[in-house]
């Protein structure tokens, strides 16, 4: 599914936190939004999906909420559980969009087994650890079954492998035809993973293109004040940051 920003713009009282962001993005995309912290990533997002208000226009967010629960699934930055339910309950959660309309058990099971969480399924997520919360709701989000897919911090708080796992999973999604938006910290994950970034700095979208067209010495000194280094390696290009400028 084709999502569309054009020039949205949100304030939080006299600011402008997010000014005029306009992007496209398509099926097969994985998009990293990238940017130090407050630059507008996660306002980004919510912005995209009608989560805030805001000016300008989003493909998304113009959705009636019904379409749009079947168009795209959020998993927002806040991780707190607020009720003890079970895992498996708070993956069914996220066919709450389909219900009527289709078996609900494939996709329950199929996310449930994606994250690894099929032996935690009656454990409430009150009693998992800050990781293993993470990984029941990117199954929630998963099995809302949407074809697009916005994360905000997918992979903060997991293990190495899951961190793998969970952006290898996201870049398949992408691969099989989905549109995936994930706001991201570890530059060295999205340039293995990301197909595009978009680079936020002060509310602007000041990059948007392939990892080594936007992850260039001038963006990174002019936004994140850090340099770095590109290598090849068999897994393919790696990006390490190397110190503070
Ligand atoms: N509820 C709010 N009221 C006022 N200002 C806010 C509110 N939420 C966010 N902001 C401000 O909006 C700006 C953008 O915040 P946002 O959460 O989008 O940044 P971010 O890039 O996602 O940051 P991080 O990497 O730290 O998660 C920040 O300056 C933040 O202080």
């Amino acid at each position: 599914m084709r999502v569309t920003l054009r020039d949205v713009s949100v304030r939080r009282g006299a600011r402008l936190v997010l000014d005029r962001a306009s992007f496209e993005i398509g099926p097969g995309e994985f998009l990293g939004v990238i940017g130090p912290n407050g630059a507008g990533k996660t306002t980004l997002l919510r912005a995209a999906l009608g989560l805030l208000p805001m000016q300008g226009h989003s493909s998304l967010a113009a959705l009636p909420p019904a379409s749009r629960a079947r168009a795209a699934a959020w998993l927002p930055q806040t991780r707190e559980a607020a009720w003890p339910i079970s895992v498996e309950a708070l993956v069914r959660l996220g066919r709450i969009p389909h219900r009527r309309r289709q078996a609900q058990e494939p996709a329950i099971e199929d996310a449930l087994h994606r994250m690894g969480l099929t032996a935690l399924r009656h454990r409430p997520i009150t009693a998992l650890s800050g990781g293993e919360q993470a990984r029941a709701l990117i199954a929630r989000a998963l099995a809302q079954d949407t074809p697009a897919l916005l994360v905000d911090e997918p992979i903060a708080g997991l293990d190495p492998a899951y961190q793998i796992a969970t952006m290898t999973l996201l870049r398949e999604l992408a691969r099989n035809g989905r549109t995936v938006i994930a706001s991201l910290h570890d530059l060295g994950l999205v340039v293995r993973f990301c197909t595009r970034l978009l680079l936020m700095d002060q509310g602007r979208i000041v990059a948007d293109g392939p990892p080594a067209r936007v992850l260039t010495p001038d963006l990174l000194a002019q936004v994140f004040g850090i340099r770095g280094a590109f290598f090849d390696t068999a897994d393919g290009p790696v990006f390490q940051p190397l110190a503070l400028i």
